[in-house]
């Protein structure tokens, strides 16, 4: 396997033909910095270019996915003050834009097959990547995704504009992203987002991953896999133009919330426990 700098809070190994990422900081619920998104866009460019690897498998730990970006990750880049930006779209271009629009890109086009191992909630920018995979299997009912855009002065990012309305449809995205309520476990279902529910304990993460990957090994058994590649090659080119279209779009549109402050003032309130999202 090629080189890459290791990351604490996400690891990677290979099994057949599966590529398993795992989100391993349970501690702050999976929380990601910007550079974390980037480590993950860097591994699965990984998994990309590994003619072995037919599937790429996304796992976490503990009790949720991913709570998404990390609050102190984003007060780190508001202070990021120094001589080298002109100004704050020019900070901002850099601590936003360029990551958001890489680490979305690179799940689009991703040729390898998105299997995600949803073991709990999923929030924010995480919450889109799960909703470009291709697969999700829950661990239980308790797993629900929140876009919490409205509540913390930002717009769809992470292909959401599109990926949402495609997967739950368009009214159900409206009224969920509107008024800042969880996409759960019942939409996920009706809609066919999940394909099956392990009903396992949430305490019980790794034993739900392990459980999973046995029953990925068994399916494959037998499968023609370059078939399967060449099947996502052909389901993806329905709407990878629309993806594209949007991911450019989404960033720019955010850009301007960025600039104007109002996302880092609620970020800052959300780190200091004055406001919730209502779950
Ligand atoms: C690049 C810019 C892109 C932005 C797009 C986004 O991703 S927006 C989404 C940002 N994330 C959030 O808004 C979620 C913030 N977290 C919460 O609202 C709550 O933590 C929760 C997920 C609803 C869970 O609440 P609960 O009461 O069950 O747990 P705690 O709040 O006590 O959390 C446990 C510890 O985890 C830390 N933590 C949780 N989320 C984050 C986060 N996003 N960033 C950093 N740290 C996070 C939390 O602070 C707790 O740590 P302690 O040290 O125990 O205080």
């Amino acid at each position: 396997m090629p080189e890459i700098r290791q990351n604490e809070k996400i690891s990677h190994r290979i099994e057949g033909p599966f590529f398993i990422i795992q989100l391993i900081n349970p501690d702050n619920l999976n929380a990601l910095e910007g550079e974390d998104y980037i480590y993950l866009g860097e591994l699965l460019e990984l998994a990309d270019k590994n003619s072995d690897v037919y599937f790429t498998i996304l796992q976490s730990s503990g009790r949720f996915f991913s709570s998404g970006a990390d609050f102190k990750g984003i007060a780190k880049a508001q202070e990021d003050n120094g001589a080298k930006y002109a100004s704050e779209t020019s900070k901002w271009l850099s601590n936003f834009v360029a990551r958001n629009v890489y680490v979305t890109d690179v799940f689009i086009k991703h040729s390898k097959v998105l299997v995600c191992c949803l073991n709990g909630p999923a929030i924010g920018l995480s919450a889109a990547l799960v909703a470009l995979c291709d697969i999700v299997y829950s661990m239980n009912d308790k797993v629900y995704l929140l876009y919490p855009f409205a509540n913390l002065g930002l717009v769809t990012e992470g292909g959401t504009a599109i990926s949402l309305p495609l997967k739950f449809g368009a009214n159900t995205t409206y009224e969920r992203l509107m008024f800042n309520k969880p996409f759960n476990y019942d939409i996920m279902t009706k809609s066919g987002f999940i394909s099956k529910n392990f009903n396992m304990p949430s305490s019980n993460t790794e034993a739900f991953n392990a459980e999973l990957l046995k029953e990925l090994k068994g399916k494959v058994e037998g499968l023609y896999l370059p078939s399967c590649l060449g099947m996502k090659k052909l389901l993806k080119s329905n709407h990878i133009g629309s993806f594209n279209e949007i991911n450019s779009m989404e960033v720019n549109e955010s850009l301007k919330y960025w600039v104007d402050g109002e996302p880092l003032r609620r970020f800052s309130q959300l780190g200091s426990k004055q406001r919730k999202h209502r779950l």
